[in-house]
């Protein structure tokens, strides 16, 4: 028998199997890919030369992936993010500097106001349980769109609300509560802090892209992890739990789960989770983003001044960024669908979603863009073992339902995951956390077992 035995090798499950066996512990990784990293992945561009098709950056406040990153020797280097920004709006796009466009002023102001106003609740958040204060769960009963219509009076304002909720979280204001937007808001630091083109989330990327932290934990974890090994089942009860995978029986002490809750009803646990764990699995959707990577023999557009940094109200690409790798060879364009604009392209064919993706990148950055040298895409709701990014949230009432059970172990069952966490929700820098949390869990759990068995 071993002792821990960790489903999922994303950034949280890795992380909780390092620490795990840093500690000492006899631990097995079952992951169902044949990769490692989850929702990072890496993309070849050229010779040494990547980008991502997942998660990505890592802003200031993203203390913990980035003292992980030093840990296993990747490094950081800035996004480029200089000269001017483009807003693509009513048919035109405008070039821009700061983090939001100043093109409608009365729509800026509305904006700034709305923004202030979430900040100022958000404060009030209490993160290790949102919905816990009497007065957060009447915000959990409410959408943002509803609260933007209260709140917001320009439709300007309003449409970069709803582009600001898009690009943070893949959500529509229709999906969410506003206590699930505050707490993402507060659990990312402040809104600020998440739209700021300079200084906030996107400040960084990794040397060699994100994946390569995980690929070094796999190298560090060696033959205690297996690949392309799905859990299908997972019995537990007093004396251990029998985890089965396809081609492998784990017999363990205890079992941390690090997969999105959305994906938990794929696993058959016997006996059957409690009925509010079982609730809470349902009531998790996931957001839904499609990320393209156009590659260019060189960033053309920062030669017009261009930061490559685009946001656009209309069709189905909200947002682009450069996503060059470190010396700016070749050139990269990364381009997202969020939510609805995500989910049109899916009923596209691929050289129709190809088409409209060009299109979008030519009404930005000229006609240079219409010839991609390549042409990347991921839908991570394709994905099996994904099935929706960036992350799970709860739509209405689901905080104030199934919010205490989040973290909460089910016998010898602990949980990991991005969902998991308090600070940096659905970030790498969050699936860091939680993974640590987990591993202090699963630790204590295993001296406490220790100490009465000796
Ligand atoms: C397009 C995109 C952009 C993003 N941008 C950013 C960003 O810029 N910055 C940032 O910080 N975050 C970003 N994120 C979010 C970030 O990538 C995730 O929060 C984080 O990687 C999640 O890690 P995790 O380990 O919790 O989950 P995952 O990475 O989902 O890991 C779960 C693992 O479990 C495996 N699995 C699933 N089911 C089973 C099973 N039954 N048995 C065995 N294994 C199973 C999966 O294959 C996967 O490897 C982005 C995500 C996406 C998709
Ligand atoms: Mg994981």
């Amino acid at each position: 028998m071993t002792d821990a035995v960790v489903v999922g090798a994303g950034l949280s499950g890795l992380v909780c199997a390092r620490r795990l066996a840093g500690a000492g512990v006899d631990v097995e990784v079952l992951e169902a890919r044949d990769r490692v990293g989850g929702r990072t992945l890496n993309q070849a561009i050229g010779p040494g030369q990547v980008t991502e098709l997942g998660g990505q950056w890592a802003g200031p406040q993203h203390t913990a992936v980035r003292r992980l990153a030093a840990e296993v020797g990747v490094e950081t280097f800035p996004t480029h993010i200089a000269g001017r920004h483009l807003y693509h709006h009513a048919g035109r796009a405008t070039r821009y500097r700061g983090d939001v466009p100043a093109r409608m002023p009365l729509g800026l102001g509305d904006f700034r106001l709305a923004q202030a106003r979430l900040e100022r609740l958000a404060r009030r958040i209490d993160l290790d349980d949102p919905a816990g204060a009497p007065w957060a769960r009447r915000y959990d009963e409410m959408t943002v769109e509803t609260w933007m219509r209260r709140h917001m009076r320009t439709r300007s304002g309003r449409s970069l609300m709803r582009l600001t909720i898009k690009a943070v979280l893949a959500v529509e204001p229709r999906e969410i509560s506003l206590l699930g937007w505050l707490f993402y808001i507060a659990s990312g630091g402040g809104l600020d802090s998440l739209i700021r083109t300079d200084g906030g989330y996107q400040q960084d990327r990794f040397v060699g892209g994100s994946q390569e932290i995980a690929l070094r934990m796999a190298a560090d974890l060696g033959q205690r992890l297996r690949l392309a090994t799905p859990v299908r089942r997972i019995e537990h009860g007093r004396d251990g739990v029998r985890v089965h995978a396809d081609g492998a029986v784990v017999d363990a002490r205890s079992v941390v789960v690090a997969i999105p809750p959305h994906l938990h009803p794929t696993i058959e646990f016997a006996p059957g989770l409690p009925a509010v764990r079982n609730q809470l699995a349902t009531a998790m959707s996931a957001g839904m983003v499609t990320k393209f990577v156009a590659v260019y023999p060189e960033p053309f557009w920062r030669e017009a001044g261009l930061s490559g940094h685009a946001t656009s109200t209309e069709g189905p690409i909200s947002m682009t960024f450069d996503n060059s790798p470190p010396d700016g060879s070749p050139g990269a364009l990364v381009a997202f669908a969020l939510a609805d604009g995500a989910r049109a392209l899916e009923a596209m064919s691929p050289a129709d979603r190809r088409g409209v993706v060009l299109d979008a990148l030519v009404a930005l950055y000229g006609d240079r863009a219409s010839t991609p040298q390549q042409l990347h895409e991921q839908c991570w709701a394709r994905e099996q073992w994904t099935r929706g990014c960036y992350v799970g949230y709860f739509g209405p009432g689901g905080w104030t339902s199934f919010g205490s059970a989040l973290r909460r172990p089910v016998g010898r069952i602990v949980w990991a995951g991005a969902e998991t966490a308090t600070h940096g929700h659905g970030s790498m820098d969050g699936a860091v956390t939680a993974g640590e949390r987990a591993a202090e869990e699963a630790l204590a759990a295993l001296r406490l077992e220790a100490g009465v068995r000796a």
